[in-house]
């Protein structure tokens, strides 16, 4: 087909040939394949919007300035090349001084990838200290680098290629930081479980450090959160209390020992002081007999060697029947101990109640809970669980006295059983957190009676020595879904007690 000619057939055939080479019609791409068609070369594109950032930092103080500005927006607006070259020309002949007027104000316009814009700089600069803060102190060569940086960036000059450079050092000596701290918490976390089977190991026989370590174990799994360690400090706490008590009583059973091994060595010695005694006499008499030279002188010594015998024999028998008794004394408090402990442990794997305040412990709980569950699906009724944590109870402790935060939660305990209904029940969940069943309870509902119980405590205050001692606590409160939803309840209730805590205590919170 010949090559099109007028103006139209190459408008047509530009049309065709931007649907077949499947460009998009812009005008841009019409006007370059028209010309290509035409056979025509393309005029380059008017530099507007270039030129317009131009004139919005040249100078117009001077008349002279004023006429050329006004020509150069002429020669914009009319797209005219040659009123362009002649403007050029003007400012060429007024000269430049006092026309490149980068002030801070207009830098930010002109950013052309030499200077970066005022603001960004702040900002860049103020990352940066926050990297070096979260980062950390240990490393001086990154806060060293970071420094230059900031200083670079909030200087007069804060030029891009240089700090380019500084920027992509920084970033790559974060990243090592941040792998090492990755480490860091990786191997203090194995180091916390350590010693948490450490502490497991030493108290074999103690089955409630034992549930412990085993929920200190698995909390302690990543990823953690401050909930999650918040959480292991307040278990660890009680462990080391419980740790404490124990040691307070192996103490004791030691210094028994001793005096017992005391009493033996003393036995011993006076043994050892007899014998030897004998052993002098019969020596004497031996040497007497070998000088003797009849049976007349013989006999009186031998009448000694057989006192001495019968002294000595008398002496041992009398210590041996000591030592037996001080024996079979030891053994029957070993026995003695035996029992109890085999008591306790057959009366803790039964217990469902906490000794201390009467109320349900954790498998009584649990129990109480799976039964609440079934009636609460079975009967279509609500049910809720409330979380409490006696508030500022380590200061409660500090100043009264272990034995009056004791008493402190006997009060509670008292006091929650007179304002709960029957059906309710309450439970000692931990050292001084409680959990309360509410059935047939809407969780509004148990926010109310969890206030109302914070009420009847500040009436009903718990006196020591006369002082009125105010108790408060922090509470969650959550319904229980579904009847496996028992546990995620629990710890549902146990996070809006935390937000309970965090936002000011002695308040109830719903989950
Ligand atoms: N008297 C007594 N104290 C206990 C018992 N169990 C745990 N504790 C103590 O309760 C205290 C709890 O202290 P924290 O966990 O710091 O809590 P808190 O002081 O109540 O502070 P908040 O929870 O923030 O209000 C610890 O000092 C434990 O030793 C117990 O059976 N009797």
């Amino acid at each position: 087909m010949a090559a099109p000619r007028t103006p139209s057939e190459i408008a047509r055939e530009t049309l065709k040939q931007l649907a077949a080479r499947r460009l998009s019609p812009t005008p841009e791409n019409y006007r370059a394949l028209y010309d290509e068609i035409a056979d025509t070369p393309s005029a380059p594109p008017f530099p507007a919007a270039p030129l317009r950032a131009i004139t919005r930092v040249l100078p117009a103080q001077t008349p002279a300035q004023r006429r050329l500005l006004d020509q150069l927006e002429n020669a914009i607006a009319e797209q005219s090349w040659a009123l362009l070259q002649s403007t050029l020309v003007g400012y060429a002949n007024l000269g430049l001084q006092g026309a490149a007027v980068a002030t801070p104000a207009v830098r930010e316009e002109v950013a052309d990838g030499r200077t970066l814009p005022p603001r960004l700089t702040e900002m860049l600069a103020r990352l940066v200290e926050n990297a070096l803060t979260a980062a950390g102190e240990d490393d001086a060569r990154l806060l060293g680098m970071g420094q230059e940086l900031v200083d670079r960036l909030r200087g007069p000059d804060p030029e891009t290629a240089a700090t380019e450079r500084l920027l992509a050092d920084l970033s790559h000596r974060l990243s090592f930081a941040a792998q090492d701290q990755a480490a860091v918490r990786a191997s203090l976390l194995a180091l916390l479980r350590l010693v948490f089977e450490n502490i497991a190991l030493l108290s074999t026989d103690d089955a409630w450090v034992q549930g412990q370590v085993e929920a200190l174990l698995s909390a302690s799994t990543p990823p953690l959160n401050l909930r999650r360690l918040d959480e292991l400090e307040h278990r660890l706490k009680d462990v080391v209390f419980k740790q404490g008590e124990a040691k307070a009583r192996l103490d004791q059973a030691q210094a028994q020992m001793r005096a017992l091994l005391t009493t033996f060595i003393e036995r011993l010695a006076e043994l050892d002081a007899s014998s030897s005694n004998y052993q002098g006499q019969l020596e004497q008499c031996a040497e007497r007999i070998s000088r003797a030279t009849q049976l007349y002188d013989i006999t009186p010594v031998l009448e000694e060697a057989v006192n001495a015998a019968r002294a000595m024999a008398l002496a041992s028998r009398v210590t041996h029947g000591e030592l037996q008794d001080q024996r079979e004394h030891a053994e029957a408090r070993h026995a003695e101990i035996d029992q109890l402990r085999q008591e306790l442990d057959r009366a803790s794997a039964q217990a469902r109640h906490d000794p201390l305040t009467g109320s349900l412990n954790r498998k009584g709980l649990d129990e109480a809970l799976a039964r609440e569950m079934a009636r609460s699906s079975r009967q279509e009724t609500p049910l809720c669980v409330a979380l409490l944590d006696l508030d500022n109870f380590k200061a409660l402790n500090d100043r009264l006295g272990h034995a009056t935060g004791d008493e402190a939660l006997v009060h509670l305990a008292e006091v929650a059983r007179q304002v709960l209904r029957p059906q309710d029940q309450l439970a000692r969940y931990g050292g001084e957190e409680f959990v309360i069943l509410l059935p047939d309870t809407e969780v509004e509902d148990g926010v109310r009676v969890m206030q109302r119980l914070q009420r009847e405590l500040t009436k009903r205050y718990f006196l020591k020595d006369d002082e009125r001692v105010l108790i408060t606590f922090s509470a969650g409160v959550a319904q229980v879904r579904e009847e496996s939803d028992g546990p995620d309840a629990l710890r549902r209730a146990d996070q809006a007690m935390y937000l309970a805590k965090r936002s000011g205590k002695n308040r109830v919170v719903p989950a």
